[in-house]
């Protein structure tokens, strides 16, 4: 049986269900179809799961430093069986809770895998679909190497179903997924490697941010690998033995790519709509979602732009207001989004770096914060925390906050407000400071 809807949308993740509630709450006929669990990657693998473990490495590291505020613990251990039972009962709560809004609001869910057949046309299970506008939202997946033996590594998705912690853990990779998983699973207990190519972390970022948090990954006895490739993996009896192309091996009891991701449009019918993807597999898409083909939208991270779940829901939302709620030019301007990584410690970015900063402004001026952060006083160990103000202009207007350091999650979603308002240093200044935090550093830089 064909069934004909306003809006179709190929993906129940971040951006596929926000666009389908937003659209469904217009008073559109939305369909929507998910082929996994609902909420995606953001929900089941990613966000979500990560920050439960993030929160435990915390508890580990404030267990670490009870004896410097007088708590005599005795060393607390860790059922990681009990964590990730938890931690799933969340998540299928969370399941739940997207299927009833979903029906709250009247979207159709399709629970099968979904294809685009032709314009305006799709096949999910055995329903055909049509629909006057179709959005494509089917996210990403891990990223895998072409080396020998690579299969005996596992992913991210598979670090979330470790049912037990790994004792010696390989995290290949320098970007958000490697320095979170690493800083985590160093905090609680395994003796991680962390094996990038070259000799820094989060390239990309503000050089002062990966480089403080090598430092300070490296205090919390993390294994640094700088400069190294590795070149095959064989078993070496439950575990299995890294070459490395520079020289050298290790042997570890699981070891995790976290070398970016691709595109989820394997199968989906890009070609038989006229949507040639770009040469690393993402869809194109002008400022207003739109793919070159009529009717067709796209967005999340498939369109590989700022792969981040609330990226994906404002640009879903805004296309839903777009289509259905009478806001002809409404779409998202994906300048100064801010982001957090979680790492330990946390990292908080918004804007320009430094040096993208004077590559488009003639006047640049730096404003530079280092300190130890006052929970450290009565313990023996100081790391430092770091901030950095990019200011452009002869008003000195705030283009870039990029922090390292406790509270810097947390701290960040403010700071972003003023960026995006155009605040000026002398407005950062004139701001009275919240003491004693973290955050006063912000409006008190000299
Ligand atoms: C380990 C990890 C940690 C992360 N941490 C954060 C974080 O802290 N903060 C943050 O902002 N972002 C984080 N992200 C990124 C975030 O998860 C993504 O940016 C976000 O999920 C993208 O949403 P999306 O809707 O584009 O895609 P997804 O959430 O991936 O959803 C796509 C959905 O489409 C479905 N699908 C695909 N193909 C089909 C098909 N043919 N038919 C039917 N269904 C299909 C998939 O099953 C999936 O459910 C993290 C990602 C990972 C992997
Ligand atoms: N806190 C967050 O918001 C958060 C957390 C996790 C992921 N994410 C999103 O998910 C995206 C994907 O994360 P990611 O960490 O997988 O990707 P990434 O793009 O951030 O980093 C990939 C890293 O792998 C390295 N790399 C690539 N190929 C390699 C190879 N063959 N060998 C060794 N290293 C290699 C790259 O140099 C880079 O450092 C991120 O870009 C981010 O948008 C966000």
């Amino acid at each position: 049986m064909t069934r004909h809807f306003d809006l179709a949308v190929l993906g129940g993740g971040s951006g596929g269900i926000a666009t389908a509630r937003r659209a469904a709450q217009h008073g559109a006929q939305v369909a929507l179809i998910e082929a996994g669990e609902l909420g995606g990657t953001c929900v089941n693998v990613g966000c979500v799961p990560k920050k439960v473990m993030w929160h435990a490495a915390d508890m580990a590291h404030a267990f670490e430093d009870a004896a410097g505020y007088g708590f005599d613990l005795t060393p607390p251990t860790l059922d990681w069986g009990r964590l990730v039972e938890r931690r799933e009962a969340y998540i299928r709560r969370l399941n739940g809770i997207y299927a009833s809004n979903l029906d709250k609001d009247g979207v159709t869910v399709f629970a099968a895998r979904g294809e685009l057949l032709a314009p305006g046309r799709l096949q999910t299970g055995e329903d055909e679909i049509t629909a006057d506008h179709v959005v494509i939202a089917t996210g990403g997946l891990p990223r895998w190497p072409q080396l020998p033996g690579c299969a005996l590594g596992t992913d991210s998705d598979g670090f979330f179903a470790l049912t037990d912690r790994p004792d010696r853990v390989a995290v290949v990779g320098a970007g958000y997924i490697a320095v979170e998983l690493a800083g985590m699973l160093a905090a609680l207990g395994s003796r991680v490697s962390l094996l990038i190519r070259r000799d820094r972390v989060l390239r990309g970022f503000e050089p002062m941010l990966g480089d403080t948090l090598l430092e300070r990954m490296q205090a919390d006895g993390v294994d640094v690998v700088t400069n190294t490739d590795v070149e095959a993996l064989t078993e070496e009896g439950e575990s299995v033995r890294a070459r490395f192309k520079q020289g050298g091996e290790g042997v570890y009891d699981t070891l995790i790519w976290a070398i970016g991701r691709v595109p989820n449009t394997h199968g989906i019918g890009l070609d038989r709509v006229g949507i040639e993807p770009h040469s690393d597999g993402t869809v194109p898409v002008d400022d207003y979602q739109n793919t070159r083909a009529a009717g067709i939208y796209a967005l999340g991270d498939v369109t590989g732009r700022a792969e981040l779940t609330p990226v994906a829901i404002a640009a879903g939302r805004r296309l839903s207001d777009r289509l259905f709620g009478g806001q002809p030019d409404r779409h998202l301007d994906y300048a100064n989004i801010p982001t957090v990584t979680f790492s330990h410690p946390p990292i908080g970015t918004v804007g320009l770096t430094e040096a993208e900063a004077r590559e488009r402004f003639d006047a640049v001026r730096i404003y530079d914060s280092q300190f130890v952060n006052l929970c450290y006083g009565v313990l023996d160990r100081k790391p430092v925390s770091r901030m950095r103000l990019v200011c452009a202009g002869a008003e000195e207007q705030v283009v870039g906050v990029h922090v390292i350091g406790e509270g810097a999650d947390e701290m960040l979603q403010g700071f972003a407000v003023a960026v995006r308002m155009g605040a000026t240093k002398a407005d950062f200044d004139n701001t009275v400071a919240i003491h004693p935090t973290a955050a006063e550093e912000m409006v008190t830089m000299t």
